[in-house]
């Protein structure tokens, strides 16, 4: 079964929706390179409501070590995710489960970046162009996804109820992320598009 986590999450409301409408994560963006910053207070907010067995997750983007301790003290998220040019070792350095972001937004093959975070709990594949911010709302080749990976691949970038399906058959990955295909606006989830969007990945599992 694809795991979901739904990104952005900036309203209590809408963490409690997705995870009732089953997605296995939500994410909280923290670097300031976003539309959907999360202050601290509301991340709290957020990850207290939480059902049981919801992970939380707290991205960052070549942000401070002292910012992604703060969060790690007082958010105490399950699971970091960092979308800049942090190498391993700097993710690793927080003794913390981390998923490392790769830019695929220019034809670049994953194996090599794979074989760079050994470390990585899994590593996210997204379709922005490196350098630039995620949540972008593009899409890359999903057949460029490695058939047998060494470690749990997650598939991002562009992803929405209408076209989810088909990358879920295609690239057979670990779980989806999704930020903008499920929003009315940055941070503002939209519930039909969410719930369309878990349906459309379940389907895809049961194909
Ligand atoms: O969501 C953001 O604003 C963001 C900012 C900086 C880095 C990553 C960000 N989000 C991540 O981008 C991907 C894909 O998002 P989308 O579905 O294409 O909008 C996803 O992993 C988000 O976690």
């Amino acid at each position: 079964m694809t795991r979901i986590k739904c990104c952005g999450m900036t309203r209590v409301g809408d963490a409690l929706l997705a995870a009732r409408l089953g997605a296995d994560a939500i994410g909280l963006v923290f670097t300031a390179r976003s539309r959907r910053q999360v202050t601290l207070a509301r991340a709290r907010e957020i990850v207290a409501a939480l059902p049981p067995f919801v992970a939380s997750v707290a991205l960052f983007m070549d942000d401070e070590p002292g910012l992604v301790r703060q969060v790690l003290d007082e958010v105490r998220p399950t699971l970091l995710q960092f979308h800049g040019n942090e190498s391993d070792a700097w993710c690793a350095q927080f003794g913390r489960p981390f998923l490392k972001a790769i830019a695929m937004g220019e034809g670049v093959a994953a194996l090599p970046w794979l074989r760079e975070y050994p470390q990585a709990a899994g590593v996210l594949l997204d379709g922005h162009a490196a350098g630039e911010a995620g949540g972008s709302g593009r899409t890359f080749d999903w057949s460029l996804l490695p058939r047998d990976p060494a470690q749990p691949l997650v598939l991002a970038g562009g992803l929405h109820a209408g076209n989810v399906g088909e990358a879920v058959r295609t690239a057979r990955p670990w779980a989806v992320d999704v930020a903008s295909g499920v929003e009315s606006a940055p941070g503002i989830k939209d519930p039909a598009r969410l719930a369309a969007f878990i349906r459309a990945v379940r389907a895809a599992d049961a194909a």
